[in-house]
């Protein structure tokens, strides 16, 4: 019998970045990722991410949260999955503000009506911290290109790590670059040992970013709020923008604040219910 087979799950999104939350802090159990790929397809409960609840270890805090990629592999941020927890533990208490533990740290979730603003943390760029391969002085922009190597199409891109690895390249215009074509091969890139999330950004104005991302362990998605936060402290870093602005994904806009007092990022956005149900074998079957 498959791990998941019986349990329930409510199926999410935020700015359409497909997320399924499954809560198991009545009976954890670690999430196989066989089971995760085969729900993943496309006729079963396609996702981007599966955010699994687990009993809290600290006081205050509503549950640990671990995030798995729709390719069964674990990610340490999931800016929109957080959301959707936190809409869904506020169907569940009446509470408008919520704490949850990750492996990247405490995230501190607060709702206001539609906007629902998660405190992301704080962003590292140090080159081990993203991680790259090794030793890069200045994280703003490092070596790497994709394309031909007397013309290429993507070069210099900024990386910073805001619980996930992410690299940024900027590009005039986000729609005239193949992202589904060079993203394999940067997310694979012997440059990020633990793989990467592969973002086009454009700035649009000193307020305002266009997005499209390649996810680690996904593929395009819709939208990536952990983009959204490591593209906003990239731009702020080179001086592209100011602190706060917003970003325009495929699935809709995320406002991103990289506070001036502690240097937390603030990203708020909707997310949305969309049905729940129950795992069962049949939709588990065929794990591989
Ligand atoms: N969709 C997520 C990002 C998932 C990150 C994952 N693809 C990885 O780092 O492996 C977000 O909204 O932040």
């Amino acid at each position: 019998m498959a791990a998941l087979e019986n349990r329930p799950f409510v199926k999410m999104n935020g700015l359409g970045n497909e997320i399924v939350v499954l809560d198991l802090r009545d009976a954890p159990l670690a999430v196989p990722p066989e089971e995760a790929r085969a729900l993943a397809r496309p006729d079963v409960l396609p996702f981007d991410q599966i955010m699994a609840l687990y009993p809290p270890t600290t006081e205050g805090t509503s549950a640990f949260v671990r995030i798995i990629n729709s390719d069964g592999s674990e990610s340490g941020a999931c800016g929109n999955g957080t959301r959707c927890i936190a809409l869904y533990e506020a169907g569940r208490t009446g509470r408008d503000h919520l704490l949850f533990e990750s492996v990247a740290g405490l995230l501190d979730c607060r709702i206001a009506g539609a906007a629902i603003t998660a405190d992301m943390g704080v962003p590292r760029f140090g080159w081990a911290d993203i991680p790259l391969a090794g030793p890069v002085a200045d994280t703003r922009a490092i070596e790497l290109q994709a394309g031909p190597a007397e013309a290429p199409v993507l070069r210099a891109p900024s990386v910073v790590n805001v619980g996930n690895p992410h690299a940024i390249f900027w590009v005039e215009d986000i729609d005239a670059v193949d992202l589904a074509h060079y993203g394999p091969e940067l997310e694979h890139h012997p440059i990020f040992p633990a793989r990467a999330n592969i973002s086009l950004a454009q700035i649009v104005g000193a307020d305002h970013i266009r997005l499209k991302v390649w996810e680690r362990g996904v593929g395009l998605t819709r939208a990536c709020g952990s983009a959204a936060c490591a593209t906003a402290v990239a731009a702020a870093r080179l001086g592209l923008t100011g602190r706060r602005v917003t970003v325009t994904l495929p699935g809709g806009d995320l406002v991103i604040d990289w506070r001036v007092s502690d240097d937390h990022m603030l990203m708020t956005g909707p997310a949305e219910f969309e049905f729940d149900g129950q795992l069962s074998a049949a939709m588990l079957a065929g794990a591989a």
